[in-house]
């Protein structure tokens, strides 16, 4: 397999589990060096950075909560100076607590929307700054949903963020253009994580989910690295901006 993103400076967000790690160690593959933000799990960001490592390329770890704007230029000022620059920059924390509207604690929708959507907003910011200085444009991908499409009823705090952040790559294509950089969503469907776990274990919801997938199954975190190295690469998506790419086996087109 060629290498899509040789000599590619990455920062992906979130990425000490789930789809940010996968997409971490999928670009290494690739040929990019690494620089793996994380807000707790120091053991999950230190086993992507060995395996990145182990690769042959460079990666670093960056502790940062995403909904403090600080956190956004530090990860870049750290990245730029363990790496060099930031070439493509992928934001992909976020959370997704499960609760039902009428009784939505304040706090829960808050946080939501802080860290997803506030967080998505400092951290394109800072990577788009960089990228700017930086003078050859970039590739910028920020994890939406399939949510930001279609409705859930235990995510009515959620699905806005997603809308939001799919809102925010039109926006930010149209604004970066002239920078060249591009600026591009994916949608992924459902992807067997952490951030689903609880809700999947009720074994009606997860057969009646994987009952929506006209491809058969719900996703692996692995199936959102294509994608992403897709948008990555210039030479595979170089004139591709402001677009949003569903990764859900077909849920989405699944009506009957
Ligand atoms: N798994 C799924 O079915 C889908 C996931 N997504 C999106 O994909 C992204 C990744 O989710 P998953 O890998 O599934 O979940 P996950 O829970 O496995 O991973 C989320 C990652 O974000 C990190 N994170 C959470 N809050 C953070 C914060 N405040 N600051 C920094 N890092 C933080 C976590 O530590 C973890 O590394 C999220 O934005 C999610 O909304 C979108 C559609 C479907
Ligand atoms: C967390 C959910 O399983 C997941 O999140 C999304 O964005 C998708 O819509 C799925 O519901």
């Amino acid at each position: 397999m060629s290498k899509l993103l040789e000599g590619k400076r990455v920062c992906v967000t979130g990425a000490s589990a789930g789809i940010g790690r996968a997409v971490a160690i999928g670009c290494a593959r690739h040929g990019a060096d690494v620089a793996v933000n994380f807000a707790n799990d120091s053991n999950g960001a230190d086993s992507a950075v060995a395996e990145i490592e182990a690769l042959g390329q460079r990666a670093i770890a960056v502790q940062g909560d995403v909904a403090e704007a600080e956190s956004a230029t530090r990860l870049i000022s750290h990245t730029v100076k363990a790496l060099g620059g930031v070439d493509i920059f992928v934001n992909n924390a976020g959370i997704c607590p499960f609760h039902a509207f009428l009784d939505m604690p304040a706090e829960t929708f808050e946080r939501t929307m802080r860290v997803n959507l506030h967080g998505a907003y400092f951290m394109v910011q800072a990577a788009a700054n960089q990228m700017v200085k930086q003078g050859h444009g970039g590739s910028i991908i920020a994890m939406s949903s399939i949510s930001a499409l279609v409705g859930g009823e235990y995510q009515t705090h959620y699905t806005p963020t997603k809308a939001g952040v799919l809102s925010l790559m039109q926006s930010t294509a149209i604004a970066l253009g002239k920078h060249g950089i591009r600026c591009n969503a994916l949608l992924p469907g459902t992807i067997l994580t952490d951030i689903n776990k609880d809700d999947l274990a009720d074994t009606d919801k997860r057969r009646y989910m994987e009952g929506r997938v006209p491809l058969g199954r719900l996703g692996q975190p692995q199936d959102m690295v294509g994608p992403t190295v897709f948008l990555a690469s210039d030479e595979l998506s170089g004139y591709v901006t402001g677009a949003a790419l569903l990764v859900d086996g077909g849920a989405f087109v699944n009506l009957q």
